[in-house]
């Protein structure tokens, strides 16, 4: 029997079973199986390269986008519109056939919108170009799930569904559990607070059906069966989604406005070119991107060329400023000095830790060569700008 059908078969067993006290550890045992059959199902087949079918998109930008949605949910219209770049839009289903990338220009920023194939139930499992589409949402910062605002609402489930099959987690946090594996010593269950969903008993379970049994399990929150399977596969991914509702001019204005209220969502209409820049600034707040300048001595910082960081890749640290500019440079900054929102007083004198904003100027301030050498009578613990040595004058700092 193939992973699929074996999967469905456990699938069909779960809901002939009634969910009680009774039946629940026999069911979350029956959830820990189908995840770890999904996660074979990811895994590839033996013997394939994996490349060559025209998904694999070079990144490009400060972050990547991906839509997904269902076939003619206008997907490729809004790709057009929002980047200039032409992808091909058409009343039939399946028109797009591969993977395509814009560009949006935003805030200075440049970001990567990837236009893919329609996706429909059963992708997880391999419909359609189903699992080429969820790879490549898998590669990108945030997903933006475009869906029709004149169908049905379930299609925003059955969406999220396969992209859950596939381990992705839409605006959730990672279950806070602690789960390490040990050589001896057996199973350790704690708890900071009383637990509603799962017992010893029930974890034990889970961890037997992965045979393990030696491990240290801290529950921080109240969490589910499945919360556990998702932290001992380990392999899930947690993205920011925005539900982008289009199409609105063909519905009424009470439906657009019941659709406009719903969490992460934002109504729009290519047709009419309605609330894009609504639809742009919420893509901009979810990406978290923090633009820091570069501010030259006695000059004004290029304003349209910032360095780009983000949290969640690499940080936002002065450390993760000092080093997209040059990995060397780290060694050379004595301090920074930070204007903008994290200063508490402009500008603020600051170590390679501190945290920066969105829109903050930075100025390093580097060692003088002779303290580099350590000798101290030549160590200045001058905080003043104005005493920055001729050399750093004379060769502003290039972003
Ligand atoms: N009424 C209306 N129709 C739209 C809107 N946006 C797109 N369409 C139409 O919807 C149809 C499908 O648009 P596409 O952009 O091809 O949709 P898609 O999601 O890329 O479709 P596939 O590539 O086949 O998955 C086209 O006929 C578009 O003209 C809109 O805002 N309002
Ligand atoms: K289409
Ligand atoms: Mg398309």
């Amino acid at each position: 029997m193939g992973i699929i059908e074996r999967i469905k078969e456990i699938e069909a067993e779960m809901a002939r079973t009634q969910k009680n006290k009774a039946t629940e550890y026999h069911l979350g045992q029956l959830k820990a199986k189908i995840a770890k059959l999904r996660t074979q199902l990811l895994e590839p087949p033996k013997g394939s390269s994996g490349a060559g079918d025209g998904f694999e998109v070079t990144k490009f930008g400060h972050g990547r986008v991906a839509l997904i949605g269902f076939p003619s949910v206008g997907k490729s219209t809004l790709l057009t519109m929002l980047t200039g770049t032409h992808s091909e839009a058409a009343s039939y289903e399946f028109t797009t056939l591969t993977c395509i990338p814009g560009i949006i220009h935003y805030n200075d920023t440049k970001i990567q919108l990837l236009d893919l194939p329609g996706i429909i139930e059963g992708a997880s499992e391999g419909k359609g170009r189903g699992r080429q589409v969820i790879a490549v949402s898998k590669s990108s910062d945030i997903v933006l799930m475009v869906l029709d605002a004149s169908k049905s609402e379930g299609h925003r489930q059955i969406l999220t569904k396969e992209l859950e099959a596939v381990g992705l987690r839409l605006n959730k946090k990672p279950p806070r559990i602690y789960f390490k594996k040990k050589k001896t010593g057996g199973i350790s269950f704690n708890s900071t607070l009383p637990l509603t969903h799962v017992d010893e008993k029930l974890c034990y379970q889970i961890l037997h059906e992965y045979k393990i049994h030696n491990a240290e399990v801290l529950f921080r929150e109240d969490a589910t069966v499945d919360d556990l399977i998702d932290v001992i596969e380990g392999n899930r991914k947690y993205m920011k989604c925005i539900y982008v509702y289009n199409k609105i001019d063909v519905i009424g204005i009470d439906d657009v406005d019941k659709l406009a209220r719903q969490p992460n969502s934002v109504v729009i209409s290519c047709n009419l070119k309605l609330n894009f820049d609504r639809l742009l600034a919420k893509m901009w707040e979810e990406m978290g991107l923090v633009r820091v300048y570069t501010k030259p001595q006695g000059q004004q910082p290029d304003f349209t060329d910032p360095v780009v960081l983000s949290t969640d890749r690499g940080g936002c640290m002065v450390e993760d400023f000092c080093n997209h500019i040059h990995r060397n440079l780290i060694k050379d900054v004595k301090y920074v000095l930070v204007w903008g929102t994290s200063a508490r007083h402009l500008p603020q004198h600051c170590g390679l830790g501190h945290a920066l904003h969105d829109e903050d100027m930075v100025q390093i301030v580097k060692r003088k060569e002779k303290e580099e050498g350590g000798r101290g009578r030549f160590k200045s613990h001058s905080t003043d700008p104005a005493r920055i040595s001729d050399r750093e004058k004379k060769a502003p700092l290039k972003t």
